[in-house]
């Protein structure tokens, strides 16, 4: 037994993290090198991801990041400029049906936007930190496309207003907001409705009709916090409940009925209640431009990456469009958004006007009271949460 003991205790005395790496080969690339490190005892990938700064100073490069890992080894990748200066003259583009490419990763990737993989998307950051350019790059995206988007800026309609001209409906209240809600809770509804009628379990079935599919709702939000916060919680709390419920019954059945969320907020805090933490579990997209404080960088980014909330805190205030991005592959990447003023996207949504569907079109399948319509019952939303994967349209 003591014989077991001491051996133990040499074994655990092996283990020491901070040791220098044994690194392999270094093979260039476009923008710095790759090189393979191998693990000492006792060391785990998340030792180098913790380090990565420290060795992008050591090295002299602009930054290093761990592209991949195998038991006892890791794969680092150094870049020795900055990937994302390049973003700047980039150009937005349309790249399939609700598919944007909006601006450059830092491993020289771009920077897409996928609703059709990635639903919903929260987009956060500080006052002038390059969040309405992102919206304003979806918009010159989008608006060529066959999709109807709609709109609650609750910053009293001056993010959105300019783009009216290609939006199916706009609300700037949380009254108006909480209406609106409530009819495409209802839309969903009949969306189900049709889904029943031909027993498919999401609109982008290849069963349904391509004559009876529905039209995709981009729900573009802005300042998220508005529609939350309570000054006047008496008289205020039914309504922020039933946005709350709404917004949520969205984000969990939109993937299966076409609808899709893009939310922008300065500030996502707990201190907005718990409607708020729902909600960002079913936004699964994540981009952290600048913010101000750790929290907001946390709850955008810590429930889904650690390290990537260090790497949000290191956005510089003279680098706007630049934020921390976690889309379809689930892990975290620097990313640049393309520069788009608000002119490009207003001319973007006055050309394709005529592409906007009126709210009535997108409404006519349900009739009656929006707000009796947008009940749910637990059952109907556990029946649609998870559409199969194959049927997300091509
Ligand atoms: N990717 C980018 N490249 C270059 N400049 C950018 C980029 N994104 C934003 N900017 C510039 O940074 C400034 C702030 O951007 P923007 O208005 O998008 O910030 P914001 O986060 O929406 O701010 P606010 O909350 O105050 O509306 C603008 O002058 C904009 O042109």
């Amino acid at each position: 037994m003591h014989g077991l003991m001491v051996k133990q205790r040499r074994k655990l005395h092996r283990v020491q993290v901070e040791k220098a790496p044994r690194l392999g080969l270094i093979r260039p690339t476009p923008q710095g090198f790759i090189v393979t490190a191998r693990l000492h005892d006792g060391q785990t990938p998340d030792d180098y991801e913790d380090v990565l700064e420290k060795l992008a100073h050591a090295w002299r490069v602009h930054g290093v990041r761990l592209v991949s890992w195998k038991p006892g080894r890791v794969t680092l990748s150094a870049t020795l400029v900055d990937p994302l200066e390049m973003a700047a003259g980039l150009e937005v583009a349309a790249e399939g049906l609700l598919r944007v490419r909006v601006g450059l990763l830092d491993d020289g990737n771009p920077f897409v936007i996928d609703f059709r993989t990635v639903p919903h998307w929260l987009n956060v950051g500080a006052t002038q930190s390059g969040k309405s350019n992102l919206a304003n790059a979806l918009i010159v995206g989008l608006s060529p496309q066959p999709v109807a988007l709609v709109g609650f800026d609750l910053k009293g309609g001056v993010e959105f207003t300019p783009y009216q001209a290609r939006l199916s409906a706009l609300a700037t209240e949380r009254h108006e907001c909480a209406g609106l809600l409530a009819e495409l809770v209802a839309v969903i509804k009949s969306r189900m409705e049709l889904c029943r009628q031909h027993r498919v379990k999401n609109i982008w079935h290849p069963r349904l009709p391509e004559g009876a599919r529905p039209i995709p709702i981009v729900v573009l939000v802005d300042e998220m916090a508005e529609l939350f916060l309570m000054a006047d919680p008496d008289n205020e709390k039914e309504e922020v409940a039933a946005v709350a419920t709404r917004l949520l019954r969205i984000a969990q059945l939109g993937r299966a009925f076409g609808i899709y969320l893009f939310v922008c907020g300065q500030r996502v805090g707990s201190d907005l209640g718990k409607g708020v933490t729902a909600l960002r579990a079913q936004l699964t997209g994540r981009i952290c431009h600048m913010v101000n404080d750790d929290e907001t960088a946390k709850m955008c980014l810590g429930d889904m990456d650690r390290h990537a909330v260090a790497a949000a805190r290191q956005i510089p205030p003279d680098r706007p469009g630049t934020a921390v991005v976690i889309g379809s592959d689930s892990r975290w990447h620097r990313a640049r958004s393309a520069h788009v003023l608000e002119e490009e996207a207003e001319a973007a949504a006055e050309a394709y006007a005529h592409r906007a569907p009126s709210w009535q079109s997108l409404t006519a399948p349900f009739a009656g009271d929006a707000e009796q319509a947008a009940e749910l019952d637990e059952s109907e939303i556990e029946e649609f949460t998870e559409p199969d994967l194959e049927d997300l349209p091509v």
